[in-house]
């Protein structure tokens, strides 16, 4: 069967459902925007290899497609199966393939934006070595499209990756933004955006559909291992509670879009917070501090003046410190909620003697700084 067009699958009504499903997110609008696609060789990525290029030869788009692969090199012969399994796809499509091999060392963890398994908290080291694992392929393909020109990345997580994600920050303890799960669109590091266009589809739809049209794809036997919390989920805890709850997958995703809407709202006011009251500022020694404003005397702080309380909420606060910290890029991951706490209190509550006063450290070897009307933070490097 060819594969080039959806048209030339018309009697797979599962691929017929899923390029729906994956149509009604990636428009013909994202036909003309190159990307960079991240596949594993797994079912659900190589399912959106194939949606891409079908979607792209569907409106005849020249915009590039480009398949990449980051071999982790950790399940030897297997690990080398499935690069090959990617290569021979992207071969097959007439696309560029990059592949790149990690390199065994241990790299300094990155904080990405919109991973929410990044978010709150370090759990097990085993956890955390997969988070390892996601910020490579993060870099990896963060790389892969500046070299390329994409602004894409598109990942293909799933509805059933959203509901595992949900539920593992759930379990683990998180804020709002863990409940709120992954997004569909998210920017990352200013330029690019993360497309998850399968994220409404079901896993068992993507398989059912791949086998209908012939697609193979490769299997990752480590995934059935619960030595990770998140295969443990995975593998045992959900598929129990769904003997008791069928629904709980359904109910796990509505969480998500209920709580990514509140979510929105407060990162909205939390970056009008942000502009109006936090400036950044050269010091004397070439380092740059930046100042967070606590008074509404600014200009820039008109817009809040006649919503005292607003500009005064928690919430609101940590939301803006936190789009702080990504926007500088300061390092986030190991901010715990006592250190925005802290952050919040003293934006709430200066010192309020003139003289500027040091008043703790944070991650990062940085520190904070306390006087009337302002609390300073630094050194950090641009
Ligand atoms: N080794 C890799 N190289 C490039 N991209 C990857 C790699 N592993 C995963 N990705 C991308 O990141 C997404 C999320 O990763 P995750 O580990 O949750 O996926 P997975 O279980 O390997 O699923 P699948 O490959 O079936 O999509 C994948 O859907 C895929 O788009």
């Amino acid at each position: 069967m060819k594969l080039d067009n959806p048209d030339d699958c018309v009697d797979s009504d599962a691929w017929l459902g899923l390029w729906t499903a994956f149509r009604t997110i990636w428009t013909e609008e994202a036909d003309r925007i190159g990307v960079v696609v991240g596949c594993s060789g797994g079912a659900d990525s190589v399912a959106l290899v194939r949606l891409i290029e079908a979607a792209r030869r569907q409106t005849a788009s020249p915009a590039s497609l480009v398949i990449a692969h980051l071999n982790h090199g950790l399940r030897g012969e297997d690990s080398d199966r499935d690069e090959a399994h990617v290569r021979s796809l992207a071969e097959e499509l007439g696309r560029e393939v990059v592949v790149q091999r990690q390199k065994q060392s241990r790299q300094a963890p990155v904080q990405y934006d919109d991973d929410p398994d990044d978010r709150g908290g370090s759990g097990q080291r085993l956890d955390s070595d997969e988070a390892s694992l996601r910020q490579a392929r993060r870099r990896f393909l963060v790389q892969t499209a500046k070299q390329h020109g994409c602004r894409y990345i598109a990942l293909a997580h799933t509805a059933d990756d959203q509901a595992e994600t949900v539920l593992h920050h759930v379990l683990r303890g998180t804020g709002s933004a863990g409940v709120s799960g992954m997004a569909i669109s998210t920017p990352i590091e200013i330029d690019f955006i993360v497309r998850r266009p399968l994220l409404n589809v079901r896993r068992t739809l993507v398989r059912q559909a791949l086998t209908e049209i012939r697609q193979t794809w490769r299997e990752d036997l480590s995934n059935q291992e619960s030595r990770y919390t998140r295969n443990w989920i995975r593998n045992e805890i959900l598929p129990a509670i769904r003997q008791r709850l069928p629904g709980v997958d359904a109910s796990l995703i509505r969480l998500a879009e209920n709580q990514s809407q509140t979510d929105e709202l407060l990162t909205r006011f939390g970056r009008q917070w942000f502009d109006a009251f936090v400036s950044c500022v050269l010091g004397s020694d070439s380092s740059r501090w930046l100042r967070i404003q606590t008074s509404f005397d600014r200009d820039a702080s008109r817009l809040w003046k006649h919503d005292h309380e607003l500009a005064r909420d928690r919430a609101v606060i940590t939301r803006g410190l936190q789009w702080m910290f990504q926007q500088y890029q300061l390092p986030m991951r190991d901010m715990t909620q006592t250190h925005w706490h802290r952050l919040c209190d003293l934006v709430l509550k200066p010192h309020d003697e003139p003289e500027m006063r040091s008043v703790g450290h944070l991650p990062g070897r940085m520190e904070m700084k306390s006087e009337l009307h302002a609390v300073w933070i630094g050194p950090i490097r641009l």
